[in-house]
């Protein structure tokens, strides 16, 4: 299978590491000193379960690598309309484009980009970003890719892709109800990255705080709020489910956003908390506590040299 990674950083790189690790035919499209250390000293995960992929396909331009079976989006999501015009070169008619960015207004971008029957919803879990040029570091054994099609059938596609991540070692379903599943990491998330954004440490002492657990319950519980107004099935204890998975992962486990606070760089604020505030905005539902994490880290949510 030939698969495209749009963006070959901490989600990108992990599961195309994997992928390629499985036999896959995996085509990382990187950048600036990433991409040259790539080439020149492959891929190394760093973590629970290290991995060195020691040659890797890696390029800045799609043009180079032509069409492919999947394409993978895998860039930040200020960066996904400029990706999704880079990787026409790999799309085509047969291709599948699958998003494994964070947040549930994605998708929407794919299928104004690409015929609608192309895409798939995804869903990636992992935490993990890039320590150093060539290098991704994982925190935590956590792993895990669901994708599957919007109208819940078992594809033959989605079954070769399956196939392809298994081999690799991914944890990887196919999920009759994926749309659900990203508004699930959607609650997940938002919790995790705006408690651990604003408060600046780890899950750990947040979830042992009662006072900043009953806040991170209440931000989880506006997105489940906000996800049933937009006629999301979630089921009815979904809160516990969240704050049982925020419990059971590692203590020193962080978002990606914390991790962009802490080098200074942009924030997905704006699709996560602020997502939440627009999208409750749009069906009457209140989120303060979700705008409260927007307006504190407004000034950080173009980069530390911004604020
Ligand atoms: N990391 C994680 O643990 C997880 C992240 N996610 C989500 O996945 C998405 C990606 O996050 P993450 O992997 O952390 O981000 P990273 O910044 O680690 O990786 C993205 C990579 O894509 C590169 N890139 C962006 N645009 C282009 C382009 N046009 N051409 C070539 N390379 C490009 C970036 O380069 P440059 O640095 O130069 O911008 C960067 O190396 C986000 O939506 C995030 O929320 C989801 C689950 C887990
Ligand atoms: C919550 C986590 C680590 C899970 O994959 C994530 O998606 C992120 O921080 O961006």
């Amino acid at each position: 299978m030939r698969i495209g990674i749009m963006g070959s950083g901490g989600l990108g790189g992990y599961f195309g590491a994997k992928l390629a690790d499985g036999g896959a035919d995996v085509h990382f499209i990187a950048r600036g000193a990433h991409l040259e250390a790539m080439r020149r000293d492959g891929l190394r995960i760093d973590g629970p379960s290290p991995l060195h992929v020691r040659q890797v396909q890696a390029t800045s331009q799609p043009a180079d690598v032509g069409v492919v079976d999947v394409v993978m989006l895998a860039v930040k999501l200020w960066d996904t309309e400029q990706a999704l015009e880079q990787i026409r070169p790999m799309v085509g008619p047969d291709t599948t484009v699958i998003s494994f960015q964070n947040g549930v207004l994605k998708d929407q971008y794919l299928r104004a980009a690409f015929d609608p029957k192309q895409v798939m919803g995804g869903v990636g879990y992992v935490a993990t970003t890039i320590a150093a040029p060539g290098v991704i570091r994982q925190t935590g054994p956590m792993q895990r890719l669901l994708f599957g099609e919007f109208d819940g059938s078992r594809s033959a596609r989605g079954e070769a892709l399956l196939a392809a991540c298994l081999a690799g070692g991914i944890q990887a379903e196919l999920s009759p109800a994926i749309l659900r599943e990203i508004w699930q990491k959607y609650v997940f998330l938002v919790g995790l990255s705006g408690t651990t954004t604003t408060m600046r440490t780890t899950i750990g002492p947040i979830r042992s705080n009662p006072q900043t657990r009953a806040f991170l319950a209440d931000v989880m519980q506006e997105v489940i709020a906000v996800g049933r107004a937009h006629g999301v099935d979630l089921p009815p204890d979904y809160l516990r489910s969240a704050l049982e998975r925020a419990d059971t992962v590692a203590p020193d486990m962080t978002s990606s956003m914390h991790h962009d606070l802490e080098r200074g760089g942009r924030l997905e604020v704006r699709w996560l908390a602020g997502g939440v505030v627009e999208l409750g905005r749009a069906k009457g539902v209140p989120t303060p506590l979700n705008r409260a994490i927007a307006d504190i880290l407004a000034l950080r949510a173009e980069g530390a040299a911004h604020a």
